[in-house]
């Protein structure tokens, strides 16, 4: 039987994030991957080659959720980057169209290339239009501070009360990622089903913040739960999958220092 997962996402252009990353994962895994596109980032040579980000219009993107959901039956899904507002509306009225097994929620809020105060606008729309269908959702320490609106996360014991305050907004499974902005020598992250928390560390990989290793983790969630594993065994294969892909991009002393380019091929 072939498993199928869906990812609505953007584009980075150089693939070490985005939607290349997403359907990577997914294959590296065995599943099928289906795509819709929210928005295009590339580099801006006007702009000291900063992040240019230019949004699919939303007419397009509901073509594409159309196109892809009327082709496959389709009931596990990865939210990637948005972007705006309109690209929020238009994601949400289409979801709703559809019953889901499970919604896997990556709330990436904007990139470098949007004005600041955009992060604020597409915030409150991912929370009040997208966050009600998300059964699992892995903000990093950012996005856990603003969905908690707790100012400091420095912690094991503060991944954990963000995942307890952020469960309350809804999702069923959160999955708060310590990464590299915790301090100390592991790369912890925490996942609060609503009564347990299960703590998932290995040994941080360097110290650098690496492009991509969100969009990995949680396409390969939503790739193992696409193949019918519960929450905590996906959570426990995508921790492993992605200090593999980290380990494998430092080790192949990729030509860019925060993207990795190659992570699955050495
Ligand atoms: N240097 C690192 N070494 C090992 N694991 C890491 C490292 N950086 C991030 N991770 C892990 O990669 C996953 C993605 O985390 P993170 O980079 O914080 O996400 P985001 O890309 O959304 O900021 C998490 O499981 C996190 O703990
Ligand atoms: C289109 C797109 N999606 C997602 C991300 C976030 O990537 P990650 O959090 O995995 O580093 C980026 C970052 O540049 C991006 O450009």
């Amino acid at each position: 039987m072939v498993n199928l997962a869906y990812v609505i996402a953007g584009s980075e252009a150089t693939g070490g994030a985005g939607i290349q990353a997403d359907l990577k994962t997914f294959q590296e895994l065995g599943v099928y991957g289906v795509g819709t596109l929210t928005c295009i980032v590339s580099f801006d040579p006007q702009n000291d080659w900063g992040h240019r980000f230019v949004p699919v219009e939303p007419q397009v993107i509901a073509d594409q959720f159309e196109a892809a959901t009327s082709t496959y039956d389709l009931d596990v899904v990865k939210i990637g980057m948005l972007g705006t507002p309109a690209t929020i509306d238009v994601v949400a009225e289409s979801l709703a169209s559809q019953r889901w097994h499970h919604v896997v929620l990556d709330p990436v809020l904007i990139c470098k290339g949007q004005e600041p105060g955009a992060a604020l606008d597409t915030d409150t729309a991912l929370r009040e239009k997208i966050l009600p269908f998300a059964t699992v959702i892995t903000p990093n320490v950012f996005e856990a501070k603003i969905l908690s609106g707790m100012d400091t996360i420095e912690s094991v014991d503060d991944l954990v009360e963000a995942a307890e305050r952020i469960h309350a907004l809804g999702p069923d499974f959160v999955v708060v990622k310590g990464g590299v902005e915790l301090p100390g020598p592991d790369a912890v992250d925490v996942l609060f089903d609503g009564q347990e928390i299960t703590v998932f560390s290995v040994p941080k990989v360097g110290e650098e913040r690496v492009s991509g290793a969100g969009c990995t983790f949680a396409a390969a969630i939503t790739a193992e739960l696409a193949k019918g594993n519960d929450v905590e065994r996906a959570v426990g294969v995508a921790k492993q999958l992605v200090t593999e892909a980290i380990e494998a991009r430092v080790s192949s002393h990729a030509p860019f220092d925060t993207v990795w380019q190659g992570a699955y091929t050495d």
